[in-house]
This record gives C-alpha cells, structure tokens and sequence, in this order.
C-alpha cells in the first residue's frame, strides 16, 4: 500500500462512520471511531460474550481463492461464528489490519476498500457494528483480526463442557462444501473470477469458501431453549472431527458419530466421487465450514427439531454421547478398538454398527 497515510486510510476504509453519540439506544454505541477507544452501553441482564479470530494471507487465503471482498466477509463471518457458538448475540466489532507497505505490495486502497466492503456487508447483516480498530504496516502479508463483542443473557451462555452422557449430537448444515471448494480452486489454480462466473456445479462448494454465513439465528433458536436442554456447543472451524473432539475433552465424555448421518451435500458427494476422494474426509477434517456442532438432552432432540422447522431451518442428528470409556459390549470388533482408543474422545460408527476411534485431526496450524 502506498499514495495514501494511515490516517486517511481509516477514514477511507470506515467511511460510512460507526453510529457515535446518535443513537446509542438503538445500536449501544456512545462513542465510535474517532476517539482513543469506543465506548458501549450493555443490555440490563446480559453477559459480555467477547472473541477474536484473524485472517492471514497465504495460511487463509490466496489471490486464487478468494476476491478482496470474500477475505472482508469471511474474516467477520469467522468471528460472528464464535458469537453462534456460544448462543450469543453479536452487537460491536473491532477490525486489525495489517498491510504489506513494500513496493511489491499488492494491496491498493480500493483492494482494500473491497475488502472493507465485504466486512461492513457482513457485519450489517447479523446487526453488528464496527466501533473501532487498528491499522498497521507490515513487510509482507496482509492480516485482519477482527473482534466482536456480543452479548448472551446471564449464565446462559453454551459452553463447550456442557455435553451429558445420554444426550443427542446435531449439526446445523452439510459439512465440507468449502473444504471441498477449496481444494477445486487450489486444484484447478483457477484466478479468483467472480462467483456468478462459475459454472452451476461448483458454484455452491466455492461459495461454501468464500461466503461462510455464521449461524446467528441458529444459535439464538439454541440459547433460548429452556435451560440445560441444549448441552454443548461449538462451531466447525477446523473440522468436525475436531469440534467433536474439543466438546468431548471439554465435558469428559465420549461422542459417537454415526457416519452415514453426516450431512454431505449432493454437490460434495458429486465433487468428490470426481476427484476420487472419500467426501467424509472433507467433512470431517476439512474445516471452515461455520456450522455449529452441539448436543442436546436426548427427551428434547425431537422437540428442538421441531423448533428449527418452525424458523424454516433444520438440524440433523449425528450421533450421541456415552460416559468416556464406555462401549458397545455387543459388539466384540468395536470393544477391541475402544480399548486402544483414548478415553474421553470421538468415534465414528459406520452403518453395519462398528465404531473406531476418530482421529483428532483437522486444520491445525502447527501440525
Ligand atoms: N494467543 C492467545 N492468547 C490467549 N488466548 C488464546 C490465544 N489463542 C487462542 N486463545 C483462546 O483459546 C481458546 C480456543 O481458541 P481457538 O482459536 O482454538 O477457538 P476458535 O476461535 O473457536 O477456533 P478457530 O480459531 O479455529 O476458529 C479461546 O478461548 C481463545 O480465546
Ligand atoms: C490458501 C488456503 N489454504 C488453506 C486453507 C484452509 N484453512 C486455513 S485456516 C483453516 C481453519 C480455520 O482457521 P482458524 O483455525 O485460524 O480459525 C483452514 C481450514 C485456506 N482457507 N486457504
Ligand atoms: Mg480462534
Ligand atoms: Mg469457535
Ligand atoms: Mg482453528
């Protein structure tokens, strides 16, 4: 980035303003952009619920996979997912840039504005606003960290640790459409033409990548459950089987996935079969996928359905959880493998009955 200072950088890129002092009823914002810090009013009777996810290129995207406008809106769509996952409300956002300033930089102020395009887009749709940040240099790569501030009501947050043996494991959507996505643009080095450019078949997988949608509604349907009958949850970042795992660790228990309900679109399967790939692989350790993994009290599952078909939307049930250690005693295969699975943990059952040991795999940054 050059031809521009940092000061009319941040005007440039946040210009449309954060609300200020004018209506802090509506929005919570007494004072936005412009001074030392922002400063918010909170809801009577809420918890602050607050998260941070970043964005690098080359480790999250490539000029290959991804428009200056895709970065902004998944980079608020990651971080809003947080709020999902934890039954929160998403309310103000804080954005950290970071811009190559060396004259090989390919980032201009209207790349950049772009991306802010893409981020203030997101950010309107699920009724958050930008209330700060911070701009910085860098010698080589672009990073956007964004922050949000949401709320939940008091003490009903869902945490990662409230999985129950008995309970029923649900996600809310087909999983590894964008994992699949990716690796079509990485495969096919494809340059990052626009969506509506792309042929029917991939479209849906490729939009799955670069135009995640945090499940807001989904988590607010879960939060406002009576008390206790949403267990745990979590949203799929790096994977299902992951999430799955950090559930488990996180409540001491044993999640059993039954791997023919795992929800793969027909795009997927179709994607896969192509590319000789198994599609669980792509659901499972994949990851960015941004839909919420969580558990519910077994006697309420059908309810909580119910619940979802109502607001026009559905869950799918994926398994169960066991007390960590347990196992299936009839099945003498399955006991087998159990006994060398670590306990708490995950496994995948398949449809003849037998379960193994689900690695913990999936997207990690320094493994
Ligand atoms: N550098 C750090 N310093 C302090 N806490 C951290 C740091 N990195 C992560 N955490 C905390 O560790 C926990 C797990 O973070 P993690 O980033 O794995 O979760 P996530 O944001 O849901 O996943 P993902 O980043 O894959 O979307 C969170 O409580 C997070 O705030
Ligand atoms: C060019 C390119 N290569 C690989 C990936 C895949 N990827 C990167 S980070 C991540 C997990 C979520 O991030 P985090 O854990 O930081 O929240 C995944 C699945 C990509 N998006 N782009
Ligand atoms: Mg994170
Ligand atoms: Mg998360
Ligand atoms: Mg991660």
């Amino acid at each position: 980035m050059r031809g521009m200072d940092e000061f009319a950088l941040i005007r440039l890129l946040n210009r449309r303003g954060s609300p200020g002092t004018g209506r802090p009823n509506e929005t919570g914002v007494k004072t936005g952009i412009g001074d030392d810090a922002a400063v918010m009013k909170p809801s009577a009777g809420s918890d602050i619920v607050v998260s941070c996810d970043t964005m690098v290129e080359t480790v999250h995207f490539l000029p290959e996979t991804m428009q200056h406008y895709d970065i902004g809106y998944k980079a608020m769509a990651s971080s809003l997912s947080d709020m999902a996952a934890m039954g929160a409300r998403p309310r103000w956002a804080l954005i950290a840039l970071t811009v190559p300033s060396g004259p090989s930089g390919t980032w201009t102020a209207e790349s950049l504005q772009e991306l802010y395009d893409g981020l203030y887009a997101c950010a309107d749709r699920y009724g958050t606003v930008v209330v700060g940040g911070d701009t910085t240099s860098s010698k080589s790569l672009l990073t956007v960290t964004v922050t949000v501030i949401g709320e939940a009501d008091e003490d009903r947050s869902l945490l990662r640790s409230s999985a129950l043996p008995g309970d029923i494991v649900f996600v809310t959507g087909p999983l590894g459409n964008s994992a699949a996505g990716l690796h079509l643009l990485l495969k096919a080095g494809r340059p990052a033409v626009p969506i509506e450019d792309m042929e029917e078949t991939v479209r849906s997988l490729v939009l799955a990548h670069r135009r995640p949608e945090p499940r807001i509604d989904a988590g607010a349907i879960l939060a406002s459950s009576e008390a206790g009958v949403c267990g745990a949850l979590n949203d799929i970042s790096d994977g299902l089987a992951s999430e799955a795992w950090e559930i488990a660790e996180a409540s001491g228990v044993r999640i059993v996935l039954d791997e023919e309900r795992i929800p793969l679109s027909p795009e997927l399967t179709r994607y896969a079969s192509a590319a000789g790939r198994d599609p669980h692989d792509f659901a499972l350790y994949g990851g960015e996928d941004y839909e919420l993994v969580g558990t519910v009290r077994r006697e309420r599952a059908a309810e909580l359905a119910a619940r979802f078909e109502v607001a026009g939307k559905r869950i799918w049930l994926v398994g169960e959880v066991a007390a960590a250690g347990a196992m299936n005693k009839t099945d003498k295969g399955a006991a087998a493998n159990l006994e060398r699975a670590p306990m708490p943990g995950v496994t995948l059952r398949s449809s003849a009955g037998v379960e193994k040991p689900l690695p913990k795999k999936g997207y990690n940054h320094f493994a």
